[in-house]
Parts: structure tokens; sequence; C-alpha cells
């Protein structure tokens, strides 16, 4: 399997920001993994259009779960795809915590992506309280079972776990926690999707940073990151990526 770092820009970022891209790109030119950025909607064609025959792929944030329609501000996974996106995260805790997006409304938009030709980064985690109650795998299973679709392939789909008490705090599960969930997401997508799953990717995020890049891509089931804050700085997203190619 070919492992996945992945860059969600969230809503920073305005051109200026491209010659971050340009860095990584003469830094990393051809690293031994795949490497994803995800900036806001604003920049997907002209990063893609940096990215065109590089080994950098371009996502978007976000899309409806409809092609086209009345839905002022919103972008459909064609419009991401004509852009030039590949991939398109789907379900980040912020969209669930700000926009109230549901399972069901994260499965619609994943069927839709996949059915648009991109790859769905489906989101993932447990909040605080969530975790502190002992609920974890319940909280991502009932998540991994309600907004994955049906026929999906290691192609079509990466999974991100994201501890929301993680996103944006510096603070990181135990490798042994992470290590306890991917096993559990592993074996789900297995129940569900039969050996392909194997080669589903599982992404950790939450703080990744350089310096705890080689300690959590050592832990079993970790096929990458997706990586907020740190994938901003072409220097930090390079170590990022430069550890994950020698995982
Ligand atoms: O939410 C995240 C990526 O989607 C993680 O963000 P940070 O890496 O800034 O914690």
């Amino acid at each position: 399997m070919r492992k996945l770092a992945a860059g969600n820009w969230k809503m920073n970022g305005t051109a200026a920001a491209l010659t971050e891209v340009q860095a990584l790109l003469g830094a990393h030119p051809a690293p031994a993994c795949e490497m994803l950025l995800c900036p806001p909607a604003t920049l997907t064609a002209r990063m893609a259009e940096l990215a065109r025959g590089t080994a950098l792929r371009v996502g978007g944030q976000d899309c409806h779960a409809k092609p086209s329609g009345a839905h002022t501000g919103d972008i459909s996974a064609e419009m991401l795809l004509d852009a030039g996106a590949t991939h398109v995260i789907l379900g980040h805790s912020e969209r669930r915590a700000d926009h109230g997006e549901t399972d069901a409304e994260v499965l619609a938009k994943a069927e839709a992506a996949m059915a648009a030709g991109l790859v769905a980064v489906v989101c993932l985690g447990e909040t605080e309280a969530e975790r502190d109650a002992g609920q974890t795998l319940d909280v991502v299973g009932r998540q991994l079972a309600g907004s994955v679709p049906e026929g999906s392939t290691p192609a079509t789909l990466v999974i991100a776990y994201e501890p929301v008490w993680a996103i944006g705090t510096g603070r990181t599960p135990t490798l042994e926690e992470i290590a306890e969930v991917h096993r559990f997401l592993r074996g789900r997508l297995i129940a569900r999707f039969g050996q392909p799953a194997n080669e589903m990717r599982l992404l950790y995020g939450g703080s990744v940073k350089p310096a705890n890049a080689d300690d959590i891509f050592a832990v079993p089931h970790v096929d990458g990151a997706l990586v907020g804050g740190a994938s901003l700085k072409a220097a930090d997203f390079g170590a990022i990526v430069a550890a994950l190619a020698k995982a």
C-alpha cells in the first residue's frame, strides 16, 4: 500500500501561500508516499495548476451531495474535479460541529464524491467527553458504519481518525490509544468490505508535527496522516512527508 501524507489547510491561505507549495515540490519532488494538500476552495484550481505533472495531489475540504442546483455557497464534487481536485475531505469534526453535519449527510456526500470520481477522505473521531466516558470505539464505529458508502474500495476511500480533542491542541493520544482505534477500524472495515480493506488507508490526524511523526507512523495500521497546522509550512509538512516515506 502507498501511504498518504495529507494536509488540510482549513480556512487558511491566499495566493501568497502557494509559495509554500512550490517550496514543498522543490524539496520533495518524488517522495515514496502519496502527497495531498487540501486548500480552501478559492485556491483549488491554482494549486492544481502548480501540482500538474508532479507527485502532489489536490483535494477539497467538503462538497455538496448534489451535482448542481440552488445551494448558495456550496460546491459540488463535480466542481472540485473540474478545478483539478482528486480527493475531498468529508465529515471533518469542524464541519460536524460548525455545520451540524450528520453521518447520513457525510454518507451522501461521500457517495456523491465517489460517483464524481473523487477519493473520499472520511473523518471520524471522538470528543474528549466521549473518550473520558469510555465511548471512543462505540463512537468511531458508529461514524464508520454511518458515513462510509457501500462499495467503497481502497481506490475510492481513505479514513482519517482524528480525535476532536487532539485537533489544534498540541495533545495527542498515546501510541497505544492510536493503535487500539486503528486496529478496531481495520477490523470493522475488513468485516464489511473483506480482504481489500487491508489496503484501505487509515490516516491519523490531530497535532501531527515533525517531532512526533516518526513515532506515530510506526504504529500498526497507521497508513499516513491528515495534518492541519503543520501542513501550512513547506518545511514542516515536508518533514512529515519524509518521515512517512521512510516509515
Ligand atoms: O484537523 C486536523 C486535520 O484535518 C488536524 O489539525 P492539527 O494538525 O492542526 O491538529
